[in-house]
């Protein structure tokens, strides 16, 4: 895995001005994505990391179409993806094609009915795309999945089997972007590396650009170039992700780095970051 493989500079999405305000239950409001925006060129890897309740999934379900932002745009090759919203059926699938989404937990995402295979058919169906067997046995291949999971539905899978169906049902569409929401988090360690190799070998074999969600900078560098750091909604710093593993300029990406566990380390240190960053607000 890398984080330095040069990736063409063409702009494939562009995420400008994203803000979402939310009405809470008792009264008043929560700004959970203020002003997030952010360039992912064609084939390139971007990271949004934040502690949990920073804003990471509300900008996620934007970009995918499940949540409207109060102001901002979202551009895929140019094209508003809010342009096409009042349209019809095939104007929905093609957004749909352009961004997929894949979330935390496959378990929830996936239809307990259907096996893998029936899976991928239905959604291939569903995007007028060839559903052929040789389609499917491909798409299982690209993730890793034999033919006993093939015809296994999800509670006969484990996690990392459920999450690799999970992105072949996002990849049969042929999405110019995948968004992955915490799509590791729920997995073992040794699982978790499983699925990240398995994301890098896949953005360099097709040139799916990637976002890639999560509230550990330590998974986000085995994927990433660029990573965008969000706090209460708000975008702190952002930059090439070794930059800001090596050297961190916000506070709260101090302390986000600090929090993760490595060789040597002190919890004592996420103590004092986490100081310095609420004294900086
Ligand atoms: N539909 C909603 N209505 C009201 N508040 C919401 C709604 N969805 C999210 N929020 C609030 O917005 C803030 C941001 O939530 P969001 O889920 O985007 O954060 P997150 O960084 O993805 O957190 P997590 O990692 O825990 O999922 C949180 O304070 C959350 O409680």
């Amino acid at each position: 895995m890398t984080t330095s493989d040069p990736v063409p500079r063409v702009p494939l999405l562009v995420a400008d001005g994203l803000h979402k305000t939310y009405g809470l239950p008792g009264g008043g409001t929560l700004v959970a994505a203020n002003d997030v925006s952010f360039t992912l060129p064609t084939g390139g890897a971007i990271g949004i990391v934040g502690e949990s309740g920073s804003g990471k999934t509300t900008v996620a379900r934007m970009l995918v179409g499940l949540v409207r932002p109060d102001a901002g745009t979202i551009r895929v090759d140019g094209r508003d993806r809010a342009a096409g919203r009042r349209r019809g059926r095939r104007e929905r699938l093609t957004r749909a094609r352009e961004i997929q989404m894949v979330f935390q937990d496959p378990y929830l995402s996936l239809d307990p009915r259907l096996t893998a295979r029936q899976c991928l058919t239905t959604t291939l169906r569903l995007h007028e795309a060839t559903d052929s067997a040789a389609r499917i046995e491909e798409l299982l291949d690209v993730v890793g999945l034999g033919s006993r999971e093939a015809d296994a539905r999800p509670h006969e899978m484990s996690g990392g089997q459920q999450q690799r169906l999970a992105i072949a049902r996002a990849l049969a569409v042929d999405p110019r972007v995948l968004v992955l929401d915490e799509a590791v988090a729920a997995l073992d360690v040794s699982i978790q590396s499983q699925i990240l190799s398995l994301l890098v070998d896949i953005r360099q074999a097709t040139g799916l650009a990637l976002v890639f969600i999560s509230h550990d900078l330590a998974v986000v560098q085995h994927v990433t170039d660029e990573t965008v750091v969000v706090r209460r909604g708000t975008v702190v710093e952002q930059g090439p992700t070794e930059r800001l593993l090596t050297a961190p300029e916000h506070e709260y990406t101090q302390l986000l780095l600090a929090s993760v566990p490595r060789h040597g380390w002190d919890p004592a240190d996420a103590v004092r970051a986490r100081r310095a960053a609420t004294t900086s607000g």
